[in-house]
């Protein structure tokens, strides 16, 4: 069997360490100073590669000798070469840094959420901040920072250039290059930003409704309201479709305003230089270096659209790690007391949510090494919430739980979750093998512990059937929920914490395959230190204690016979679960 100690070390504590920026990792600042020069020099040999192309031409039809030529001849050359050398360094350097920012990013949200979800983002928006705003890093700096560094320094650049040629013609190359390098990036920036204020809803509604579909499928079917569902996400499909093309007619308006600028001051700087009497070849450089000059300026109005993305993206992800974690991990941790775990729960107070009723009010209980204890109670009595507790995935608001006297808030909860931890209540099949999804619990757990861990959940035979490499699929949809129960009872088993938990083992199976693995489970767990959380209640007469939860509170306590000798909710249940298996 695997001890917890083999297990892989838990996350980081959640929400810990500062939010780095994309940049702010070992090497990252350098290698983005890298990939800016490059894709500076690049623009740069584009200019130089124009002005001397133009330069060239010009002077030629004039036939001078060749030596004159020559040097403009090899200038051409150089730069053509080294534009492409430049432009292929930019992208390798700009994304390395970018992909890897992107990375950490996503390391740093795992590290907030895992292993206590916090509260919140859950489900589908947590899988699009994951997926989805974790680009934006990549798009910050490869779409936004790099081509508006790029174009920054050419067009000083260029305007450096015309004031040496002609002052007038360098103030004009400057008043275009603001119009479509800060103006219009700032208009499209400002469009986005309104824009998604109405597309954003638009975007969640249809993405409900398409979810509704794939996972309300059965049902719709079900009830013949299928054509209803489809009809409704059409309708929230064209809604979408129509903002979209509104957006993108607003979008590509002031694309060609950019357009648009870069010819018309081409046309004024030739026309200042013509009016300032300027020759052919200064008139050509100077026309050329305005058209180039805007190559790179250009596209800052599609980073401006894409920028306003950027930054919601980026509060969305600062929004998920500054959510506080379900349980605050100590500033101090102690380490985790050492030796057989006593445990000892003194009036546990938990709340879900302030304002609501307390979950658990008061509750009390002794757990010594070796003792068993089970815990029944209607439906949201606060079983679950008692396990979730000791396993400290949810926050205690008053009361204490002491392991071996130490209160387990002083404790880092990860350190807690490794030794006293099992099965849960909405156990999860990851999309792996059969043998991963068990692996999970004992990387390094040999075939006789897999093998061992899966008979005693009563496994063997479909895994059997179903062989140890079946991928299981997304949700567990690909196991029934009975098997999906023993996978992750198997899973426990194999974890083999010194304090074990088990939330409903029996949940989902029929009667006697039910009774056979409580059998079953109270022989393994012989000895062991366990809470045993059932519906069931045949078999409970070989733990130690029996503690009755109602509304929160311990209603009953006792020894199976001391439970049968008095009225109640144990002695009604045990009647009723009688009658029906006569
Ligand atoms: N994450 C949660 N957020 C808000 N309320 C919750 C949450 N989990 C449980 N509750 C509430 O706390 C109460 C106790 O729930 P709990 O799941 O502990 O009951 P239970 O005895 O295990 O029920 P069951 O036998 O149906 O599993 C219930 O009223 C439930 O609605």
């Amino acid at each position: 069997m695997t001890t917890p100690a083999e297990t892989p070390a838990p996350p980081a504590a959640p929400g810990g360490g500062p939010a780095r920026r994309p940049s702010g990792r070992p090497g990252g600042r350098r290698r983005l100073l890298a990939a800016a020069a490059a894709g500076a020099a690049a623009e740069l040999a584009g200019l130089g590669l124009i002005g001397a192309a133009a330069w060239l031409i010009t002077r030629a039809a004039e036939q001078p000798p060749l030596a004159a030529l020559s040097v403009a001849i090899v200038g051409v050359r150089a730069f053509a070469t080294t534009r492409g050398v430049f432009r292929y360094g930019e992208r390798l350097a700009g994304h390395d840094v970018a992909l890897r920012a992107q990375a950490g990013t996503r390391e740093d949200l795992y590290r907030a959420l895992a292993p206590a979800a916090p509260h919140g983002h859950r489900g589908a928006d947590l899988l699009s901040r994951m997926v989805d705003d974790t680009d934006a890093v990549q798009d910050l700096l490869v779409r936004c920072l790099l081509p508006a560094t790029a174009a920054a320094v050419t067009a000083v650049a260029a305007v450096t250039l015309a004031a040496f040629l002609l002052p007038a013609a360098a103030l004009v190359l400057l008043a275009g290059l603001l119009v479509a390098g800060v103006l219009l990036p700032a208009t499209t920036a400002g469009l986005a930003r309104r824009w998604s204020a109405r597309l954003a809803p638009a975007r969640a509604d249809l993405a409900a409704r398409v979810a509704d579909l794939v996972h309300g499928s059965a049902d719709l079917a079900a009830y013949g309201a299928g054509e209803q569902a489809l009809a409704a996400a059409a309708a929230a499909d064209g809604q979408l479709a129509a903002l979209e093309r509104r957006r993108s007619r607003a979008g590509a308006t002031a694309l060609a305003a950019g357009t648009l600028a870069q010819g018309l001051t081409a046309a004024a700087v030739v026309l200042a230089a013509q009016t300032a009497g300027a020759g052919q070849v200064v008139t050509a450089v100077l026309a050329l270096t305005a058209l180039v000059a805007f190559e790179p300026v250009l596209p800052l109005a599609a980073a401006g659209e894409r920028f306003a993305g950027v930054t919601a993206a980026l509060r969305r992800l600062r929004e998920v790690r500054a959510t506080p974690p379900a349980v605050a991990a100590p500033a101090r941790p102690v380490p985790m007391p050492g030796g057989p775990l006593a445990i000892e729960v003194r009036d546990l107070v938990v709340r879900h949510a302030p304002g609501r009723a307390p979950a658990l009010d008061g509750v009390s209980l002794r757990l010594a090494p070796g003792r068993r204890v089970a815990v029944v109670g209607p439906s949201g009595a606060g079983k679950s919430t008692l396990l979730a507790a000791l396993m400290r995935t949810v926050e205690i608001e008053s009361g204490h739980i002491l392991v071996n006297g130490v209160d387990v808030t002083a404790i880092a909860p990860e350190e807690v979750r490794a030794r006293i931890t099992g099965l849960t209540q909405d156990p999860y099949v990851f999309r792996a093998s059969l043998r991963d999804n068990l692996r999970l619990a004992g990387p390094q757990a040999g075939e006789e512990d897999l093998a061992a861990a899966v008979r005693r959940a009563r496994l063997s035979a479909w895994v059997a059937a179903t062989g140890w490499e079946a991928t299981l699929g997304e949700d567990g949809r690909t196991v029934s929920g009975g098997q999906l129960q023993r996978l992750a009872l198997a899973r426990a088993l194999l974890y083999d914490p010194e304090v074990l938990l088990l939330d409903e083992p029996a949940e989902s199976l029929d009667e006697p395959t039910a009774d056979a693995l409580l059998a079953d489970l109270l022989d393994a767990t012989h000895g062991r230190t366990t809470v045993l959380v059932t519906h069931r209640l045949r078999g409970l007469e070989r733990v130690d204690e029996i503690v009755v939860l109602s509304g929160g509170r311990v209603a009953q306590r006792g020894t199976h016979q001391d439970l049968l000798a008095v009225p109640g909710y144990y002695r009604d249940l045990w009647e009723a679960e009688a009658l029906t298996a006569r």
